[in-house]
């Protein structure tokens, strides 16, 4: 306990001389097992070891985490320190959070001031949009985009509900930005779904009604089993679960279902972070003047510049523009 309390110390020491004694130093637990933190629920946690995976049936294990952690969200890989049989009644500990490839934030809301990682190590945002039934809202993929864009991630829109509506305008104003789009519909066929979600993780997000519910079921068919049976420890299923919740996918690759999901973290996210997944806008900017804002108000934008001479093509600077705006939209 003692020797991790020392870590947020230990950078302002002097160098270390190769005879200090061990037991001063970082812990090394890079010899326990390693799992992922498939669901969170009041300050349990359900891991799944990561050496399981292979046949997929390996039970959840409950765990705490040590008192040097701080936070630990959906999706951490962590080292797991104790009984990890998953036994019925035993209790593991969480004694490390592996470095995070990517973190994914939603809004501070009025029960919870602050904002908060909804989940770590995600490699792509699917955003689950109806083309009808309920009607799209552009503005609010938009928002998703630049979520994904700011946490790292790659983002990928699924049109639901093709049998509806068309989605052709949809697609025509995805298609600048370079996103990939799938389409589906009743009895669609889940192929191309599925070799996008296969060896990644990836969180699902979308409004109630657009049909997320029922695409989870259909990629993974026991779904609400494997999810009541993580939870049996604490008694709660998953309906009852607000948080979100890692599902393997039979076909390999992982997905992370996100109930009650409301919005992201945009409020302080500047134009650079979103430019960052844009190497050929980002790249323009150098030309710049200084103070650049880049929005569609500004005089001098080289990103203006390059349209006008042919560099760029219009509709992808109204575009990464358009998703600028959605920042400010709720
Ligand atoms: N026409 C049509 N209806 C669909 C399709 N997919 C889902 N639905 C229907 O849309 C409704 C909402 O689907 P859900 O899967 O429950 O939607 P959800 O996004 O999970 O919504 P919540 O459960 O409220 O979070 C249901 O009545 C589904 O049967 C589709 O491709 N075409
Ligand atoms: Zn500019």
């Amino acid at each position: 306990m003692g020797r991790h309390d020392d870590d947020d110390h230990a950078r302002f020491e002097r160098p270390r001389r190769r005879t200090r004694p061990r037991t001063k130093e970082r812990p090394d637990y890079s010899g326990l097992p390693l799992g992922r933190v498939v669901t969170v629920d009041r300050g349990r946690y359900s891991v799944r070891l990561e050496e399981d995976r292979a046949d997929g049936t390996g039970d959840a294990i409950t765990a705490a985490k040590a008192r040097s952690i701080r936070g630990v969200v959906v999706g951490d890989l962590v080292r797991l320190d104790g009984d990890v049989t998953g036994a019925e009644g035993t209790l593991s500990r969480i004694a490390e959070v592996l470095p995070r490839t990517t973190v994914l934030r939603r809004t501070a809301d009025d029960d919870d001031p602050i904002e908060r990682i909804v989940v770590a190590n995600a490699d792509q945002l699917v955003v689950v949009a109806a083309l009808a039934d309920p009607p799209p809202r552009p503005a609010l993929i938009d928002r998703c985009l630049v979520a994904a864009f700011v946490a790292g991630m790659d983002p990928l829109v699924i049109l639901t509900k093709s049998d509806l509506a068309s989605p052709d305008e949809m697609i025509a104003a995805l298609e600048p930005l370079d996103v990939a789009v799938l389409v589906i519909g009743r009895d669609a066929d889940l192929a191309e779904v599925r070799a996008s979600l296969a060896d990644r993780i990836s969180v699902l997000v979308g409004h109630s009604g657009v049909g997320k519910s029922t695409l989870v079921n259909q990629l993974v068919p026991d779904a609400f089993r494997t999810t009541s049976h993580v939870n049996a420890v604490t008694g709660r299923g998953r309906h009852t679960s607000t948080g979100s919740v890692v599902l393997d996918l039979p076909g390999g690759g992982r997905i992370v279902d996100t109930p009650g999901f409301r919005s992201f973290g945009l409020a302080h996210v500047e134009v650079e972070d979103v430019l960052k997944a844009f190497t050929d806008l980002h790249e323009l900017t150098r030309d710049c003047p200084r103070g650049c804002t880049h929005l569609v108000d500004e005089p001098e934008c080289a990103m203006d510049v390059a349209v006008a001479d042919g560099r760029l093509s219009p509709a992808r600077l109204a575009s990464f523009r358009r998703i600028l705006e959605s920042r400010e939209q709720v």
